[in-house]
């Protein structure tokens, strides 16, 4: 599929009067939809980049298209209402109340009142702010991530192809930063904006961006997806730059797919304990899946247990035949529900392998369930899994293969 570009940069230079050269033979472009988040040390160019494109700042060589068109072309008020624009400070207007402020552009674009007042009410709703609990606070009566939220409703509210976010989420503590971030990429999934993201952050451009560009003074040192960048940084300088946890950091840019998964056996509540017993044995397994009647993951049981399980129904068995008082029933008749214990600790599919490694060690268990959109058991994610599926991830990149295509002998397997 090739996705049409929305930004393109080419051969962009930007030196200021006082001789200061921001950004030099910049060439790269933004796909439609797409988010490239622009991201390296202070003072490397990342804004000057930026504010380039909606002409707050004019290049001085090479030229900037936006959909096929070179901005330089385009009036500047006119380019800016094709832009949604969010800053760290936000810029809200302290006077407005939020709902205002959130209408600042479909105002300028002459809507009538009541088409702007609830255009401003759907965003806020859409950036998860109540607009009849927050619409008439003024901007310092919220907090500062919910300050940050109205700052993307405002940027969306004329529907913009495409958004321009400086630090959006810079000035807010890191746990709400994390929420931000969450938020951000569900809406992005809804909307599919083109974004140009820039952060000083290299983990907040791992998550967010589809490709990450990383600045040098004045350059972009490399520009590919996230996995790519830290798998196999192309300079020392970038190597540096990501931080020698890379590894660490690629956990969570690369998701579970079921070849990541191992398929122990499945036993369900209603099985008799003698014949899971005997499937266990079989299939040479320590320990089985248990599914519930609607194949819904209830927990697992033990080979030990269930062999324990399956001896004491002999015994009852043998007691009730022999006529013995206090016996407690036929042979056979204990289910695997009276063993099984509950598992707690599983993920969707999907999930990235930094939440399966947090979920293992959260509950303190040596494996996790994945289950499909439909909740129903797909596979067992071990750390041995866990490590192979970053190892395909990461030759997958070098060979531009995708992961399923990767063979992988690891010294388990060998
Ligand atoms: N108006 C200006 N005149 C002269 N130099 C400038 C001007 N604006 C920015 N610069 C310089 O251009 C370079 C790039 O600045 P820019 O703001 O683009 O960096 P940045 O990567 O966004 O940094 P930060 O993360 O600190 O915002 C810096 O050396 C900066 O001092």
């Amino acid at each position: 599929m090739t996705v049409r570009d929305m930004i393109r940069f080419e051969d962009v230079t930007k030196r200021y009067p006082d001789g200061t050269v921001a950004v030099e033979g910049l060439s790269f472009e933004v796909g439609e939809g797409e988010i490239v988040t622009l991201v390296g040390p202070s003072g490397c160019g990342k804004t000057t980049t930026m504010k380039m494109v909606n002409r707050l700042i004019e290049p001085t060589g090479g030229r900037i298209l936006l959909d096929g068109e070179d901005i330089a072309d385009a009036e500047p008020v006119q380019l800016r209402r094709r832009m949604g624009y969010v800053i760290q400070q936000t810029g809200l207007f302290p006077h407005r109340t939020v709902l205002d402020n959130t209408a600042t552009v479909p105002h300028l674009l002459g809507w009538s009142r009541a088409r702007r007042r609830e255009r401003a009410r759907e965003l806020l709703d859409l950036v998860g702010l109540d607009p009849s609990q927050y619409g008439d606070r003024y901007p310092d009566q919220l907090s500062g991530g919910q300050r940050q939220r109205v700052g993307v409703a405002r940027a969306l509210a004329a529907d913009p192809p495409v958004l321009l976010m400086d630090e959006p989420f810079g000035a807010v503590d890191p746990v709400v930063r994390e929420h931000l971030q969450n938020e951000f990429l569900r809406l992005q999934a809804r909307l599919h904006k083109t974004v140009l993201f820039v952060t000083h952050d290299i983990e907040e451009a791992v998550r967010l961006g589809d490709r990450i560009a990383v600045y040098g003074e004045g350059r972009i040192e490399q520009l590919g997806p996230p996995a790519r960048v830290l798998g196999e940084p192309a300079t020392p300088y970038v190597a540096d730059f990501v931080g020698a946890d890379r590894g660490l950091k690629r956990l969570s840019v690369t998701s579970i797919v079921p070849t990541d998964l191992e398929a122990p056996p499945t036993v369900h509540l209603t099985d008799r304990t003698g014949a899971a017993m005997a499937r266990l044995t079989e299939e040479g397994a320590r320990w089985a899946v248990v599914l519930d009647d609607a194949d819904e993951l209830h927990g697992w049981v033990g080979a030990a247990e269930l062999a324990r399980g399956a001896l004491a129904d002999g015994e009852r068995g043998k007691e009730a035949e022999q006529g013995k008082r206090g016996a407690g029933g036929e042979r056979g008749s204990g289910t695997v529900a009276d063993h099984a214990r509950r598992m707690e600790a599983w993920l969707p599919l999907g999930s990235s392998l930094k939440q399966a490694f947090s979920t293992m060690l959260q509950h303190d268990a040596g494996w996790i369930a994945v289950l499909d959109e439909q909740d129903r058991f797909v596979g067992v994610l071990t750390p041995a899994r866990l490590h192979e599926a970053l190892r395909r991830s990461v030759d997958a990149d070098a060979r531009e293969v995708a992961r399923e295509d990767v063979s992988f002998t690891s010294i388990e397997s060998a």
